[in-house]
């Protein structure tokens, strides 16, 4: 029997939308692999970080974007990420590393980097792989079996981000997280955007649940089509 074509899977959207939490459980349930391309922004961000970057100078970025050695693990059950060898899962989450992953990720040499990596990544995954991000249908990936561009309203993200973390401020998550969406947004260099192409599913009133179902569901037509 003839081995199927890979699957490949491309979901953005803005933060708090659910798009990690969605594209590992299809991931799972459908055998695929798993790519979090914001965990790779935030890695090379925390390097930089951690070795005093002067993140306020673009050229400063672009002179070091290539130092840091990255390597995602793909498998949705327990995706991992390192950086020079060091699993930096939890280090990459800081509120520091959030502050200033968008400045860092609006550089061109930091994209070509990270996006080269992608797409040799999504290229050896043999059964097919959902990545996740803001420009994988637009840019990455632009030929993804599927794009799907989920949404949300700005309550519920920073309703369903707040309700991570033990205290926090809903307003000030509120806040930071659209701040963070506008700079993604009018970034020059592949912004956040929906493709042409994408299935947009706002999330808002839908459980975690359902938004997996509609996305596996759409998934498996298309795999059927192939
Ligand atoms: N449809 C939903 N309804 C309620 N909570 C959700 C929904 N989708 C995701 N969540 C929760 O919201 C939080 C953020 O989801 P996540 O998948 O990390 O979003 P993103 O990757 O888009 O930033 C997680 O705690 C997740 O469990
Ligand atoms: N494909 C991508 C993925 C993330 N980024 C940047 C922009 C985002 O603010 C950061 C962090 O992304 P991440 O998906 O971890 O953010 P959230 O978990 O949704 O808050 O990385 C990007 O520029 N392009």
């Amino acid at each position: 029997m003839e081995t199927p074509a890979a699957v490949i899977v491309a979901i953005d959207g803005p933060s708090g939308t659910g798009k990690s939490s969605t594209s590992k459980a299809v991931a799972a349930q459908l055998g695929l692999s798993y790519l979090d391309t914001g965990a790779q922004y935030r890695a090379i961000t925390w390097w930089m970080v951690n070795n005093g970057i002067d993140l306020t100078d673009p050229t400063a970025i672009a002179a070091v974007a290539g130092k840091a050695d990255i390597v995602s693990g793909t498998d949705p059950a327990a995706p991992t990420i390192t950086v020079d060898g060091t699993d930096v899962a939890g280090p990459i989450r800081t509120t520091e590393v959030t502050s200033k992953v968008s400045a860092v990720s609006a550089v061109p040499e930091v994209r070509a980097r990270i996006t080269d990596l992608q797409r040799s990544i999504a290229k050896g995954a043999e059964v097919g792989i959902v990545v996740e991000g803001r420009d994988i249908g637009t840019t990455v990936l632009p030929d993804a079996d599927l794009k799907i561009f989920l949404t949300a309203s700005p309550e519920a993200r920073a309703a369903r981000r707040s309700g991570e973390v033990k205290g926090s401020d809903v307003k000030a998550t509120q806040e930071a997280l659209v701040a963070r969406d506008k700079a993604d947004s009018s970034r020059k260099t592949s912004p956040l955007a929906k493709a042409g192409d994408a299935v947009e599913v706002d999330t808002t009133e839908l459980t975690l649940q359902q938004v997996i179902e509609c996305v596996v569901t759409l998934v498996e037509e298309k795999r059927a089509a192939k």
